[in-house]
């Protein structure tokens, strides 16, 4: 069972306020694009692959409605370019959004509105169908990248954040990986990371490896390192925001110092991404603008305060991992590339951001 993050049907969207995991589950409407912004700006929906999806997924609701009247390119642009907003490091909505826009302007050259709504409405539908199958090909080709270099019957991996379904279109991309290791029956154990201060690992990666009977074990980020010198870590394998061309990787905070430490052990880590992830039009992570996100989300949980008030906070969502100590390959639909042959691989997959 993989847990539904997003219910769509025509007309009609559902998300799972992810806030209130894994004590509460419930499912808010998303009326309007306006919905989404909040509920992706806010976190209730959160996850590279998730946030693009909810995003466009709620573009498709307005129109559905009628929303743009005569004049729906300049509805489709305004409401692409307020969801883009809403958190900057992940590139997947800012790439939707490119393409969706592209194939808008297009079609408005020969369709009135009515057919111009339609058009849309489909090609949004087509991008959720198409990144449903793209996650259970990043499953399954990392987790036979991962049995192909270890002799043993199997594998123990640990991982950061939450990169499943609560995250994805449903499979997951490194949960989606762990997942594939688990239906191969290859899977000892997976260790998982609470990821404060938002604790996607102990709040969703947690509960979505209990619902599923996934050999779990959660510990704190400070564990880490640990965990890697004494538990025979076979690999580390983690999401992404967004991969440049150079292989540099934005991923959630606690991501480069796993990468440090998986080095010092000589631990292969890897990156699980769709190719909707990357963007070849930043050189190198440098470029990458990281979310800093309010002092509460550090300060305090559930409301609580658990730090010192008048305490300054530094509250970065995402850190950069070098190219370098992406040792094991970034696992993708189309197959696990060194940083150095991405570039190679993606060009002419993606169109230009
Ligand atoms: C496949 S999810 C990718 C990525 O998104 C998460 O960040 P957030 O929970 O802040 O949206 C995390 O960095 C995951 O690795």
């Amino acid at each position: 069972m993989t847990l539904e993050s997003i219910r769509y049907r025509a007309g009609s969207l559902q998300i799972l306020n992810q806030l209130l995991l894994p004590h509460q589950t419930t499912y808010e409407e998303i009326r309007s694009v306006q919905d989404a912004y909040e509920a992706i700006k806010s976190m209730k929906v959160r996850g590279a692959p998730a946030i693009a999806i909810v995003g466009c997924l709620s573009l498709a609701v307005e129109l559905r409605a009628g929303a743009g009247g005569d004049d729906p390119v300049t509805f489709i642009r305004e409401s692409l370019c307020h969801l883009t907003s809403a958190r900057p490091t992940a590139v997947n909505m800012g790439r939707a959004a490119r393409e969706l826009m592209e194939f808008a302007e297009n079609e408005s050259m020969e369709k009135n509105s009515e057919q111009l709504r339609e058009s849309v409405i489909s090609w949004i539908e087509d991008m959720l169908e198409r990144d449903v199958n793209d996650n259970k090909k990043i499953g399954n080709y990392g987790a036979q990248h991962i049995l192909s270099g270890v002799p043993r019957d199997s594998v123990t991996i640990l991982t950061h954040c939450n990169t499943g379904s609560l995250a994805t279109a449903g499979y997951g991309t490194a949960l989606g990986v762990v997942r594939s290791l688990h239906t191969l029956g290859r899977l000892k154990r997976v260790y998982c990371t609470e990821t404060r201060p938002y604790n996607q690992g102990s709040r969703l990666t947690a509960y979505e490896a209990v619902a599923e009977g996934i050999p779990a074990t959660l510990i704190t980020d400070s564990m880490a390192a640990l965990t890697m010198r004494e538990m025979n870590i076979t690999a580390v394998v983690v999401g992404a925001d967004r991969v440049v061309a150079n292989g540099d990787t934005a991923n959630k905070v606690g991501t480069y110092q796993l990468a440090i430490s998986a080095k010092h052990h000589g631990i292969p880590f890897y990156v699980a991404a769709p190719s909707t992830s990357c963007d070849l039009s930043l050189e190198s992570g440098r470029d990458i603008i990281i979310e800093v996100r309010p002092p509460e989300e550090l300060t305090s949980i559930n409301g609580i305060p658990i730090a010192a008030p008048g305490i300054e906070v530094w509250n970065p969502a995402f850190d950069v991992t070098p190219h370098q100590l992406i040792t094991g390959g970034i696992i993708t639909e189309l197959g696990v590339f060194l940083p150095s042959e991405l570039q190679a691989a993606l060009t002419g997959r993606l169109t230009a951001l």
